[in-house]
């Protein structure tokens, strides 16, 4: 596949160096305005950029009959915008908070523990999420991702960063150098507690994860999640 990069930092670059060693070419590099590049050479593109700008980037590529894997977090609100753009040019759309295949069987878990955990009242569910000191955003979309997973599979109706109230699960967000990304959703109760954890040693699982999602939504058109593109795997 002729790809191009929407984003060229952390990300960026380890997807380069997976999309280039699966026989793949990167003909672009986008790290400024979108407008001033010409995407006439590319077959598809990977947008890891800035919450600020992936709205845009992403529309920009769909106008241009591309289809787009965007793993840009913090930018959620406008998702159904990013959707309606797709649909309207017919072209190919596959988003996700976290391309990791581990973190999206760690997701498989969350729902089903979710599920098991909802009838039990002396537990209190909370998240945490541990990054480097650059990430934009807090909490993390994994996190969020994860909190949306237990709300759909329980009767928690929301979550909120650090202080939440009675019905929501409380996320705590930690920024320390140099962590890839961890995740924890841990139950508590006073005699004990149940905890599923996943940790990235590397940013090379959510590249592998992002360039296989490349290569499979590859000549399709429409919306897709990573649930489609796993399931083509296992
Ligand atoms: N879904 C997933 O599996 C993962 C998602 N992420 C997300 O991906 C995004 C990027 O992460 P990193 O590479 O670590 O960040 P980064 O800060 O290293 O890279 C972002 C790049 O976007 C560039 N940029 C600025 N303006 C731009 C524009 N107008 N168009 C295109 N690019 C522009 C910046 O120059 C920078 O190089 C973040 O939102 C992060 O949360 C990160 C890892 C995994
Ligand atoms: O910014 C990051 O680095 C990461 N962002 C994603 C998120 O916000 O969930 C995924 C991963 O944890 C790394």
């Amino acid at each position: 596949m002729k790809i191009a990069l929407s984003g060229y930092g952390k990300m960026g670059k380890t997807i380069e160096k997976i999309a280039l060693g699966r026989g793949h070419e990167i003909v672009l590099k986008i790290s400024e305005n979108i407008e001033e590049y010409n995407l006439s050479e590319a077959e598809i593109v990977i947008d890891f950029s800035i919450p600020t700008v992936a709205l845009k980037n992403i529309t920009t590529c769909f106008q241009n009959k591309l289809p787009v894997v965007s793993g840009t977090t913090g930018w959620l609100k406008d998702y159904e915008k990013a959707v309606q753009v797709c649909n309207e040019e017919n072209s190919g759309f596959i988003y996700a908070s976290n391309f990791s295949i581990g973190v999206n069987l760690f997701f498989e878990l969350n729902e089903k523990l979710a599920k098991m955990m909802d009838g039990f009242k002396d537990y209190s569910v909370e998240i945490e999420e541990i990054h480097h000191t650059q990430k934009l955003d807090a909490p993390s979309g994994t996190a969020i991702s994860l909190a949306q997973q237990i709300i759909n599979n329980s009767s928690k109706d929301g979550w909120e960063l650090d202080k939440a109230k009675e019905n929501e699960i409380p996320i705590y967000a930690k920024r320390i150098e140099n962590v890839p990304g961890t995740h924890r959703v841990s139950y508590n109760s006073e005699v004990d507690s149940i905890e599923i954890k996943h940790t990235a040693h590397s940013r090379e699982g959510f590249a592998l994860g992002a360039v296989i999602a490349a290569e499979w939504l590859f000549n399709k058109k429409g919306v897709y999640t990573m649930k489609d593109v796993l399931s083509g795997l296992s």
